[in-house]
């Protein structure tokens, strides 16, 4: 049977980057998906507008909607102090082993707990489940029509705290206008645009960053 795009990734990884180097798997799916196959990984260049605001925030407890090869959850998890952990949460099974495989490779297994299922029914076990008390970042960077639920839903489940940040990917490709208007037009929360291009390509994309404000 042939191999998915996301094994041909997960394999130049094991090829051409070093077991325990999270840095050397990043630079490798970057290389293989800029020269090779075109994939949804958040990319260098919105990577490094990921990087700062984890740096910026230091987050204890983390939250990404959106695994995908684990890509940006290697990415954050590099940047976690030591005891600080990532919940990623992943709906697609195969994507969701390629990037066991991936998080694993890369040695930050100890900081990541992968989550395969629907947001929508993992988010509300988060607190008993999970043992989360609040969130202090999500990133945002699974299907655009979960992002306003999704936003609304952790909300519901006193999973915010003020000062809690979300950044989301993809405001303007795929795009999700509807988040855009609900997050902009929603005084609990302090917005601020980070244009930017689509991965790989040389199409304008951009990140939006959301503070919740209690
Ligand atoms: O960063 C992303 C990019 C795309 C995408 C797909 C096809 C295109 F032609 C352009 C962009 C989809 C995503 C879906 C979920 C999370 N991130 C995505
Ligand atoms: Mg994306």
């Amino acid at each position: 049977m042939n191999q998915s795009k996301e094994q041909r990734i997960l394999n130049f990884v094991l090829q051409n980057a070093v077991r325990g180097d999270p840095c050397s798997v990043i630079d490798a799916i970057d290389t293989y998906c800029s020269q090779k196959e075109w994939a949804m990984n958040v990319g260098n260049e919105k990577g490094l507008i990921l990087d700062k605001t984890v740096e910026e925030i230091n987050p204890s407890v983390a939250l990404e909607l959106g695994t995908y090869c684990g890509y940006s959850a290697v990415r954050i998890a590099r940047l976690l102090k030591a005891g600080a952990r990532l919940l990623t949460v992943e709906f697609n099974p195969e994507f969701a082993a390629i990037a066991k495989q991936m998080i694993e490779f890369a040695g930050v297994q100890d900081k990541v707990t992968l989550i395969e299922g629907p947001s929508e029914e993992i988010i509300p076990q988060l607190k008993k489940k999970y043992e989360v008390d609040t969130l202090d970042f999500v990133f945002v960077d699974h299907w655009k029509d979960r992002y306003t639920p999704d936003t609304i839903l952790l909300q519901e489940c006193s999973l915010l705290r003020k000062g809690s940040v979300l950044l989301a990917d993809n405001i303007i490709v795929p795009g999700a206008p509807e988040f855009v208007n609900y997050i902009r037009n929603n005084p609990r929360f302090q917005c601020t645009n980070y244009p930017s291009h689509l991965e790989y390509m040389k199409v304008q994309d951009a990140m939006e960053k959301a503070v919740f404000l209690g």
